[in-house]
Parts: C-alpha cells; structure tokens; sequence
C-alpha cells in the first residue's frame, strides 16, 4: 500500500461497530433491559444488573473505536461491577470514546426475545439512552424480534441482543 493510500486511511472520519450478548435467566421479578426495569418472572444471571442490550451496546462502541470489549473494561471476577447498573458501563465507555475523539452518528439496537413483550417499553429504552448519551432519540433506533420459538431465546432461556453504532471524528473539519 502506497504511503498516500495509508495515510488517507488514518484519517477516515467515521467508523462502523457490532455488538452482541446474551444473558441466560434465572428465578427473578424483574429485567433491566435497555437501563429501563421490566417487571417480568425471571431476572438475569450476571455479574452486573445484565443489561442485555446496554453490554451490547458498549460492545459496538468500544469495537467501532477499535477499544476492545467490555469485558476487558469491566472483568466479571472484579467485585467493583458486582450488581453495577448498566447505565454506568455505557456512561464511561461513552466518556472514552469522547476522550479519543469520538461521538456517536446513530446506533441501531434489536433485542432478541420471546418474552416479555417490548414494544411498550422501547420509548422509554431509547429516552433514558439518549439522555445519558446526550443524544437525538432519532439517532437511537431500538426493536425487537421473536426468534419464532427457536432456539434458547425461543425456548425462553434468556435474551440477546444486537447493536450496531456509526461513530464519527471529532477532530476533524
Ligand atoms: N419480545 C418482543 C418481540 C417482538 N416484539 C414486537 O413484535 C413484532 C413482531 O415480532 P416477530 O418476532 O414476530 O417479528 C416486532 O416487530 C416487535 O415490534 C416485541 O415487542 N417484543
Ligand atoms: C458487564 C460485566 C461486568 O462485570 O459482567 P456481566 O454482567 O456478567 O455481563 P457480560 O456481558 O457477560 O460481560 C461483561 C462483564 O464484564
């Protein structure tokens, strides 16, 4: 590759990023999904509160700034993330980000579930997110999908989730 070709490369104004997780259930009364509570017959298995699609989320962010994962941010055998809301995680990698010069064009986020239901609950999903991340909420799509009774999150064994993120310079004309 050319020195020009290189350099031209670096200075891309935008990149793109994936997340994905999965948190399996257990006996609970309550999901946080999306830093919103959903009173529900189970609870996730996790170290933090298990928010499905803000560990995504923070996935696609730290992956689209070329930052690693969350779990290399926040091990799950460090007892500071024990039962942390969520909403933090995604408000400090939201920080670094910034601090390397990035903010967030849009993000489009699904959650992957049989039960419960979200329709209802993914306004308040997309306000709380976009207040933290001081964001448009038309820039924060969030929906979800059935997976038609197939597989573990058909069989209602836990819940998934996507999130794809365009990030875009900051320090750039
Ligand atoms: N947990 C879920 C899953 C889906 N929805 C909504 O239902 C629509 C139809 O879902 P399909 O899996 O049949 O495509 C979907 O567009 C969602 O709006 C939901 O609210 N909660
Ligand atoms: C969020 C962290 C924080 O300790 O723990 P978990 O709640 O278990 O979630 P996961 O998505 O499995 O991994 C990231 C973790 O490091």
């Amino acid at each position: 590759m050319s020195e020009q070709k290189s350099s031209s490369f670096q200075s891309v104004p935008w990149r793109v990023g994936h997340g994905f997780d999965v948190h399996a259930f257990k006996p609970g009364d309550h999901l946080m999904i999306g830093g919103v509570r959903i009173p529900f017959d189970q609870a996730f298995k996790a170290h933090s509160d298990g928010d499905v699609l803000i560990h995504a989320f923070c996935d696609a962010l730290l992956g689209a700034a070329g930052l690693g994962d969350i779990g290399q941010h926040f091990p799950d055998t460090d007892p500071a993330y024990l039962g942390i809301d969520s909403t933090r995680l995604l408000t400090h990698v939201h920080a670094l980000l910034m601090s390397h010069h990035w903010r967030i064009g849009n993000a489009d986020l699904t959650i992957i579930a049989q039960a419960p239901r979200m329709s209802t609950h993914i306004p308040a999903m997309r306000t709380r997110l976009a207040d933290l991340l001081q964001m448009e909420v038309g820039a924060l799509n969030i929906k979800a999908t059935t997976t038609e009774r197939l597989g573990f999150t058909g069989r209602g064994e836990g819940i998934a989730a996507e999130a794809v993120v365009l990030i875009v310079r900051t320090d750039t004309a």
